[in-house]
């Protein structure tokens, strides 16, 4: 069983040093605080948040980090880095990497202006990492609603928790090469703002080029959601949360209700961030987040 006062007398420091590193991550970069929001995700949705992710591959191919949905677009293991050296120097051999992605979650959503929550701490890390289970455990952008929700009841949220957690879209920024296929062909989008996602993302090359996932992409805020309503849903799978189905209501709901909104984030990351952690003398505490010890 977590507790969020797990370090308060082994390490009475791990959390401000790491609201501390995050924060100065997210002033010098804004994209950062997305980054290690969507890290504590991936994580958590390949067996449970126990750092797997962050392994380095032994062989290409067989870690999480080279799978498909992780390769060339996952980033903040450096700040993961900065921290976690930080904590070796103040308490060896006490914070988990898990845990330090499960609190740099939630400081990266207060950093830019949203929500917060009490994170339940003591995770343990993995000692293996998963291609496969990283390959066939993380919702794709093409899946529709019904895929969409089945990824997610797979892990035990219900289809409202689904749309919950998607609002972490509110912030960050996605390739051209993910939602191209949706601006050039789908016909349930905002046609102006299909236009202008156009100029930054041609229909060949430009794999790449970055466009922002809302239209307050620097902000965590319920924007997310007011978009999906008038059809200005970035990835195809955003657009599904409010397309005809049974998840419209709710998304109406959050764009009238950040307060709603915010509330429930904060419910779901616990939920998320309770995903079968390694607890007691299951797994280890990490020395290097990208290695086993
Ligand atoms: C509902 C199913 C989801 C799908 C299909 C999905 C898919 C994606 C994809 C394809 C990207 C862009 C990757 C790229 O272009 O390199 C992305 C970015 C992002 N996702 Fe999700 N995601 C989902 C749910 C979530 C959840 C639950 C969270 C967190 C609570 C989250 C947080 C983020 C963030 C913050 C970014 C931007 C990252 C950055 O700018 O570095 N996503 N997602
Ligand atoms: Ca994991
Ligand atoms: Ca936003």
């Amino acid at each position: 069983q977590l507790s969020s006062n797990f370090y308060s007398s082994s390490c009475p420091t791990a959390l401000s040093i790491i609201q501390g590193a995050v924060s100065a991550a997210v002033s010098k970069e804004n994209r950062m605080g997305a980054s290690l929001l969507r890290l504590h995700f991936h994580d958590c949705f390949v067996n449970g948040c126990d750092a797997s992710v962050l392994l380095d591959d032994t062989t290409n191919f067989t870690g999480e980090k080279t799978a498909g949905p992780n390769n060339d677009s996952l980033r903040g293991y450096e700040v993961i880095d900065t921290i976690k050296s930080q904590l070796e120097k103040q308490c060896p051999g006490v914070v988990s990497c898990a845990d330090i992605l499960a609190v740099a979650a939630r400081d990266s959503v207060v950093k830019l202006g949203g929500t917060t929550w009490t994170v339940p701490l003591g995770r343990r890390d993995a000692t293996t990492a998963s291609f496969n289970d990283a390959q066939n455990n993380l919702p794709s952008p093409f899946s529709d609603l019904s895929a969409l929700i089945s990824a997610f009841s797979n892990k035990g949220f219900t289809a409202p928790e689904m749309v919950t957690l998607s609002g972490g879209h509110t912030i960050g920024q996605v390739k051209c090469s993910i939602i191209r296929t949706r601006i050039y062909n789908e016909t349930n989008i905002d046609s102006n703002f299909a236009a202008s996602l156009k100029k930054n993302c041609p229909s060949t090359g430009g794999d790449s080029n970055l466009s922002p996932l809302d239209q307050t992409a620097r902000v965590f805020d319920n924007t997310y959601f007011k978009d999906l309503v008038i059809k200005k849903g970035v990835m195809h799978s955003d657009q599904q949360l409010f397309n005809g189905g049974s998840t419209d209501s709710q998304v109406n709901t959050y764009s009238q209700n950040s307060a709603m909104f915010f509330s429930d984030f904060g419910s779901a990351m616990i939920k998320m961030g309770n995903l079968s952690p390694l607890t007691g003398s299951n797994g280890e505490i990490r020395t290097n987040c990208r290695k086993t010890n």
